[in-house]
């Protein structure tokens, strides 16, 4: 029997695959002896299993099906009593009657063994009628299973006595009716001489509060260990057999981690809609109805640490996972809605929604693409990108983990190898395959992808495999609590997910409409091929990437020039701004701060050459691996000739001191002597460069390239072990300017785009954090493209973090010298040009000046012009 045929399978269903399955005489399933169920209490005991909710959708689909098919293997025990309960009036014989109708019709043709084992199964269900918040109700309902209890009693003697009446009450009601029937079995209903256990199926609450609440009330009335709560996807063969794939095979685990996965791709797709379930599903959507519970089961196994156990160990492991999960950022979601088409109705006329919902509804996703990242040692900056959604062009649960390219070289490929994936299969067909690279047979030299593969109705045709119901009612009455879903699991899921709900609820972020069949809202494509990370060119040369190692500090430098003709307003500001972006949004501490402004107010002087100078030693001396560093300069900026010819420009970056005038300007070469050369491997420089000319600043090997998607290698780079990263305001030939925010003071343009989106974001991914500067300086009117420069060419698909640092990958240190360059000398003129004088050969200036007060549309605006 295969997995997909578990729901509403009628016997006149005449496609080709249910003949199969109809056809299917006995598969091999292992007896209870065999698997070693035999001396366990549930089996030595008397088991009543009560079904709340027995007249609904789930116990018929579901639960039934599978205590049928758990009794055809003879995995229960002989004395077994199965109760259904609901308030429903109605006596055992008619509940049996319709029980047998729709099992016979739907599922137990399916297997031989289900359908002789009916009888048998029939006259050990009964039916009892109770409303779940009456406490009388349930009293009875506890003499009802004392009388059965007593009678399977009898009827063992002289054969095998059952020694304790064990209870396992199965809640297949609304949430809303939980508590009330939780609270009514605990007062009548436990056993006093077996196990009692409550299986309870989701939603376990809407959002954290309601989920802490729900699990505090039921917390009140029984332990942790007496309530099994229910992910069925955890049921599911290939979710069970994640752990032995990953942990079973050597050569898999190694490559599990971040620096040979680039994606993991999990996605659910259904080629249905709501069907009736409008109702429900209005209230709770996409987000809540799989993807916070079913597919984060499914992460939380392909990225979890190795557990010691098949026990609590497994659970402790996905909640490991769970805490180094970082809050998905609503800008790297995508929502949409199905709209009618292909014959089928769209989500909005499906009946069951109720007329007070209808304008919730319209904002309600039945489809939704999200990317989570795991902040830990081995996901880092792995995208984890989760797709789920109704009315689609197809059915089907996979998990999809994309490895990064190998490195094709030319001269021995002619084309680019694509890279490898593992893929596991949940549903339709359960598989797992692998996706390798091979020479084309034949004469052919060429390149294919093949696959390695393992499809189980293939390979396995024959043998049992329980489907997640099944499995996971036995797992519930042997009390395998593994197989459930821990309190802590619970509301850390919902950590995650509810300020993430919070956001798009609240900010009604827009719901894209997809036409019924499709492939859901066009904008997924665009957004997912993005998320593709670059092969890296150069191979790893060092080792991984240390921890942090708690060790911070950070210099802060900005010059207003007062009283001079070349003044700025906005450079002092900048300091404060990053001081308080560092201390506030990412907790530095303020000692780890030094300041220098030339208002004489920093608390490490006044920013002259020599103070610049000694503060930047500083800086980086006895930096070790794992250390962390900030450097940045806001002020004037300029140009003078390389004498070395290094420079593709031909001409060196300078900053300008306070007393440029006197002691003269500091060279790009100078700063890198003193700041970045000299840091060991494992130690992270983050600078900020806010002048005109700052491109190459730092004067970094590695320019990134936002229209190529890569990086760019200076044509005469200095390579180095440290891992510095610049942001700086412009490119080399540019000019930076200076801004003000709407309400604050003013500041340069690109010190305050990235204060402004670190604070509203800590820890983006790269592009992003590119893009939303950009975005942030062009809708204030600024021209100047921001550049990222840096050591070592990382791979961008990974949250900015100052904490981040990357191992060096450069396999030759020191400079490379291809070619030597020209001067090429730019025009200037203005006030800083004339008190340059001789000193630069030519300089730019900052943008001060005139236009102070106007403000633009997307939040602060120029305050000057350039001169
Ligand atoms: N259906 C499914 O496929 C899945 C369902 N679930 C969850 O399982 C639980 C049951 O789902 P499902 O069977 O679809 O639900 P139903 O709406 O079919 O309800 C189940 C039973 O609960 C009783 N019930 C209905 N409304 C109320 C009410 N207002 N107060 C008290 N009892 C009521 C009814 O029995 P009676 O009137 O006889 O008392 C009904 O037969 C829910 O928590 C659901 O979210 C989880 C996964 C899948
Ligand atoms: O819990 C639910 O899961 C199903 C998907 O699970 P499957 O086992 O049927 O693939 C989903 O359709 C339903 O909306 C959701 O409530």
């Amino acid at each position: 029997m295969t997995m997909e045929l578990r729901r509403c399978m009628t016997l006149d269903d005449s496609s080709a695959e249910n003949k199969l399955v109809l056809e299917q005489e006995e598969l091999r399933a292992p007896t209870a002896a065999e698997m070693g169920f035999d001396k366990e209490p549930f089996r030595l005991g008397t088991l009543s299993i009560v079904v709340l909710g027995a007249t609904g959708d789930l116990a018929k689909k579901e639960t039934f099906p599978a205590l049928l098919d758990l009794l055809a293997h003879e995995y229960l025990p002989s004395h077994v009593a199965i109760v259904g309960v609901g308030r429903t009036k109605q006596d055992t014989n008619s509940f049996r009657e319709w029980l047998q109708s729709w099992l016979v019709k739907s599922f137990a043709g399916q297997m031989k063994r289900c359908k002789e084992a009916m009888p048998s199964f029939m006259k050990k269900v009964s039916y009892f009628s109770a409303n779940y918040d009456s406490k009388e109700d349930f009293a009875r309902l506890a003499v009802a299973l004392e009388t059965e209890e007593t009678q399977m009693f009898l009827d063992g003697i002289g054969k095998e006595v059952p020694t304790e009446a064990n209870r396992v009450f199965y809640f297949a009601i609304p949430p809303f009716a939980f508590l009330a029937a939780a609270s009514s079995i605990k007062s009548t209903c436990l056993s006093t001489t077996g196990f009692n256990r409550l299986i309870i199926e989701k939603p376990f609450g809407h959002d954290l509060t309601s989920a802490k609440k729900l699990a505090t009330d039921l917390g009140a009335l029984y332990k942790e260990e007496n309530l099994l709560r229910m992910d069925h996807f955890l049921g599911y063969e290939i979710c069970q057999n994640i752990l032995s794939v990953r942990f079973g095979n050597a050569f898999l685990e190694p490559l599990m981690n971040r620096n040979h996965v680039a994606a993991v791709r999990v996605t659910l797709k259904e080629d249905f809609g709501t069907e009736g379930r409008g109702g429900y599903f209005t209230h709770y959507g996409i987000i809540r109805d799989v993807i916070q519970n079913h597919l984060l089961q499914m992460v939380t196994l392909v990225a979890m640490e190795k557990p010691c156990n098949v026990g609590g160990d497994i659970r402790d492991a996905k909640v490991a996972v769970l805490k180094a999960m970082l809050d998905a950022d609503p800008e790297e979601v995508i929502l949409g809605q199905f709209t009618a088409a292909n014959g089928k109705p769209g989500y909005l006329e499906d009946d069951s929604i109720a007329e007070k919902d209808r304008e919730k509804a319209k904002y309600c996703a039945t489809f939704a693409q999200l990317v989570l990242r795991i902040n830990n040692d081995r996901w880092w900056g792995v995208p984890f990108i989760i797709r789920a959604g109704k009315g689609l062009e197809e059915s089907k649960c996979e998990v999809r983990i994309q490895f990064k390219e190998s490195h094709t070289d030319p001269r021995l490929f002619k084309e680019e190898c694509p890279r490898n994936e593992l893929v596991m299969k949940v549903s339709p067909h359960e598989a797992i395959y692998f996706k390798f690279n091979m020479k084309q047979p034949g004469l052919s030299q060429g390149v294919t992808t093949t696959e390695l593969d393992l499809s189980y109705n293939h390979r396995y045709e024959e043998i049992y495999r329980p489907l997640a119901y099944t499995r996971l009612i036995l797992s519930g009455v042997r009390g395998e609590q593994e197989s459930f879903v821990r309190d802590d699991e619970l509301i850390r899921a919902w950590e995650i997910f509810s300020p993430l709900l919070d956001k798009i609820e609240n900010g009604k972020k827009e719901v894209l409409k997809y036409p019924f069949g499709s492939r859901g809202p066009a904008a997924q494509m665009p957004f997912t091929s993005g998320m593709d990370p670059k092969p890296s060119a150069a191979p790893h040369m060092g080792g991984s990437a240390p921890r942090p190692s708690g060790r911070r500090k950070a210099l802060l430098i900005g010059v207003n020039y007062f009283g001079t003709r070349a003044e700025l307003r906005g450079c002092i500001n900048d300091v404060h701004n990053l001081y308080r972006l560092l201390t506030e949004t990412y907790g530095w501490p303020s000692h780890a701060v030094r300041t220098l402004t030339d208002d004489g107010r920093g608390n490490g002087g006044m920013p002259t050459r020599q103070n610049i100078t000694q503060h930047m030693q500083w800086l980086s001396d006895g930096a070790q691996a794992g250390d962390v560093l900030f450097f940045s300069f806001s002020g004037h900026g300029a140009q003078q000739e390389d004498p070395h010819g290094y420079e593709e420009d031909g001409m060196n970056e300078t900053i300008l001191p306070v007393d440029f005038e006197r002691a003269g300007m500091m060279t790009d070469d100078e700063i890198s002597d003193l700041m970045v050369k000299s840091l060991p491997e494992g130690v992270r420089l983050t600078g900020i460069m806010d002048c005109c000319h700052s491109g190459s600043g730092l004067d970094l090997p590695f320019t990134w390239d936002p229209r190529r998607g890569m990086w760019r290698e200076a044509v005469n780079p200095f390579h180095c072990m440290g891992d510095v990263l610049m942001f700086s305001g412009c490119e080399d030939d540019d000019t930076s300017s200076d801004a003000a925010s709407m309400y604050s003071a003013p500041g340069g343009a690109m010190t305050t785009a990235f204060c402004d989106v670190l604070r509203r974001n800590p820890s983006p991914i790269y592009p992003q954090l590119l893009q939303m500067l950009h975005q942030h300086l062009s809708r204030g009117g600024f021209s100047q493209r921001p550049v990222l420069s840096s050591t070592q060419q990382f791979s961008l698909d990974r949250p900015f973090s100052f904490d981040d640092i990357h191992p060096n990958m450069n396999p030759q240190l020191g400079r490379i010298f291809r070619q030597k360059f020209p001067p090429r000398p730019r025009a200037m003129s203005g006030p800083l040009a004339d008190m340059l004088g001789p000193l630069g050969m030519l300089a730019g200036g900052l943008v001060v000046g005139a236009l102070a007060g106007e403000v633009l549309e997307g939040g602060f605006g120029l305050l000057g012009a350039l001169f």
